[in-house]
């Protein structure tokens, strides 16, 4: 209907709690509720006129029994389930007193941060998990112009902290860029960074490293091409994109341009808002591309993003 506004999104407050150990604290719903049998980080909703870490700190009483000494944000993420929209917001604790009970008869569980993925969890918490697991940043190499420039350069930002990194040649002849992958591959191994090659299957896979797809590409599949375990990402611009990226089980999206770039002049940004509104229908971990900057990571946080991708800002100069 033309005019017709949805509904505005229940907002949620959780927490990331954790133990001396690291571990983190899991709550299971209850049977009768929506979303019953799933593991969820603890909190609820926030009342009206009520502020959010006001909020997160009543739940935690009611729920765990514990007082909160503090909380960061880290990620919020819009998610569109059948009968409703909600706003996940999710709090770093840095520390709690009292000991974590149930007291709403909830299971608990304390997940080492590798072993959260194997919970089944609500939608909107499959970002959250990649927020706290996988890189905010995804580095996408500009076209290299000698193999020896592009792994100097890569070496300066393994150094500088970067550990998910896309290569992207679409200039060099097939021979050389397997030579090239497989000289990055040495380097990204042994800083424990993940690499992926753009728009290659076939290298991909005689390499065992990762593959980002391209939206063309990512539209004419009809199955997952690499084995789990293997990454592969794909380069999306609207809900069909992404839809797709999801269906094929996908590890993360690139979804953008965010805001106006000189990489890609021709193409309309779509603004914060409206890439809050994508995120919503799809549950996969998203990186904002476009425009941006390696430290507008916390904004992308804010609309339900992974991080920030991109090409030029992201490499050491
Ligand atoms: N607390 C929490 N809720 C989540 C997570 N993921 C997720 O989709 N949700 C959804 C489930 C619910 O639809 C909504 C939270 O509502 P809730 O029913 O738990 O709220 P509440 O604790 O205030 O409980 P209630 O008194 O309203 O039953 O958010 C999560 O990780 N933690
Ligand atoms: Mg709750």
């Amino acid at each position: 209907m033309p005019g017709d506004r949805p509904e505005p999104p229940v907002h949620v407050v959780a927490a990331v709690l954790r133990d001396a150990r690291g571990r983190i604290l899991l709550a299971r719903r209850t049977a009768g509720r929506d979303l019953a049998g799933a593991w969820e980080f603890p909190g609820g909703k926030v009342e009206p006129g009520e502020a959010p870490v006001a909020a997160l700190a009543r739940e935690l009483e009611e729920e765990l029994g514990i007082r909160i000494l503090g909380a960061e944000p880290l990620v919020s993420v819009p998610q569109a389930y059948p009968h409703k929209r909600i706003v996940l917001d999710v709090y770093e604790v840095p520390g709690f007193t009292g000991t974590a009970r149930g007291l709403e008869k909830q299971a608990l569980a304390w997940s080492p941060p590798e072993k959260l993925a194997s919970y089944p969890m609500p939608p909107a918490d499959r970002p959250v998990v990649a927020a706290l697991t996988a890189p905010a940043r995804y580095l996408v190499s500009p076209e290299p112009e000698s193999a020896a420039a592009f792994l100097a350069k890569l070496d300066k930002a393994l150094a500088a902290g970067a550990r998910r990194i896309q290569l992207r040649a679409r200039a060099l002849p097939a021979q050389a860029l397997a030579a090239l992958a497989m000289d990055a591959r040495t380097r990204c191994q042994a800083a424990g960074a993940e690499l992926l090659v753009n728009g290659e299957p076939g290298l991909a896979a005689d390499l065992g490293i990762g593959l980002h797809l391209t939206s063309k590409q990512l539209m004419a599949l009809s199955g997952r091409p690499l084995p789990a375990g293997q990454l592969v990402a794909a380069s999306c611009h609207d809900a069909d994109e992404l839809a797709q990226a999801e269906r094929l089980g996908l590890d993360f999206a690139v979804l953008g341009p965010v805001h106006a770039t000189a990489s890609h002049p021709g193409a309309t940004p779509m603004g914060w808002e409206r890439f809050s509104r994508l995120r919503e229908g799809v549950s996969l971990p998203i990186y904002a591309l476009g425009g941006l900057r390696p430290q507008d990571v916390a904004t992308a946080r804010r609309h339900g993003g992974q991080g920030v991708a991109g090409i030029r800002a992201f490499w050491p100069k």
